[in-house]
């Protein structure tokens, strides 16, 4: 059994990951950290609000840890002090949290994946080929939609297929637009439209537009619950425990080769 502690247990990735950790036979639940310790008893679950404590005592192998970027990074470092690997699902990453849990990944292996699930991987790796295969005609944008509560724009996800298509197609960060408004002109043809809608109780969705003439592909995730999600990330976790020191994705716990 693997000895896991989910940190933000009480979150709505967190309270999936606590069912789908004590439905599954080889992950074991050691602990689990919430900023609102005395709902983890509610929970039957032993664990406090700071992880650094909650290792000292758990004797874990793996941390799964969908909270934010901020907290991540925190959590990261607590990981490497403690010789613990990690899955994180946190989105919101900026260059700088970004390369403070790459310095963590120095001394444990951590997969950092902004979406877990095995589905939208699949998309992104056919986003990137498909926009290798159109080549130059088209116009590629991005839409994102997410429930009302999420906090950060544009969605990890849409980020990373703006990324993979940017290598794809050769371009680059500063070809990325992330909103439109007012006198824009016509449409730069290096550009990657990367936009994003918000309301209700959307759990997750991602389309690739690829605008040509006389015609258009779609290419689309709609994510329904957030169990593939979880799935995904105990896949990550069964991966990355005892793994060298490192920082990897999900295109490395699926066994996808590296070209996008
Ligand atoms: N990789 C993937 O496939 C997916 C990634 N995500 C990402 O996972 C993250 C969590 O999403 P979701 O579960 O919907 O969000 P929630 O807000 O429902 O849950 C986040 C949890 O983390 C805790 N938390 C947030 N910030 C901190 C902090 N600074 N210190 C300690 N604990 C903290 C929250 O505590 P409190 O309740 O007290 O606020 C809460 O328990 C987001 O970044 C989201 O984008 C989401 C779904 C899929
Ligand atoms: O916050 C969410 O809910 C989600 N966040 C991830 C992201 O930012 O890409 C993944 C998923 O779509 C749900």
């Amino acid at each position: 059994m693997i000895r896991t502690v989910i940190t933000g247990v009480t979150g709505r990735m967190g309270g999936t990951l606590l069912r789908l950790v004590r439905e599954s036979r080889d992950l074991e639940l050691v602990g689990a950290t919430s900023r609102q310790p005395t709902r983890l008893e509610t929970l039957g679950v032993s664990g406090g609000e700071d992880l650094g404590r909650v290792l000292d005592t758990a004797r874990a192998q793996v941390v799964i840890d969908f909270t934010s970027a901020e907290a991540s990074v925190v959590h990261a470092r607590q990981c490497a002090e403690r010789g613990v690997a990690m899955v994180i699902g946190s989105t919101g990453f900026t260059p700088e949290t970004r390369a403070e849990v790459a310095s963590s990944a120095k001394s444990i292996p951590v997969v950092l994946a902004p979406n877990t699930s095995v589905g939208v991987n699949v998309v992104i790796r056919m986003a990137a080929e498909l926009a290798r295969v159109l080549g130059e005609g088209y116009d590629v944008e991005v839409l994102e939609a997410h429930h009302r509560m999420k906090k950060d724009a544009p969605s990890g996800t849409a980020l990373k297929l703006a990324e993979v298509l940017a290598s794809a197609l050769g371009r680059s960060q500063e070809d990325l637009t992330f909103a439109r408004h007012g006198q824009i002109g016509a449409r730069p043809k290096q550009e990657i439209g990367v936009q994003t809608l918000r309301g209700g109780d959307v759990v997750g969705e991602h389309t690739v537009y690829y605008f040509g003439e006389g015609e258009r592909i779609e290419l689309t995730h709609r994510a329904t619950n957030r169990d593939q999600f979880g799935l995904g990330a105990l896949r990550a976790a069964r991966w990355v425990t005892g793994r060298s020191p490192g920082l990897y994705d999900m295109a490395d716990v699926l066994g996808f080769q590296r070209s996008s």
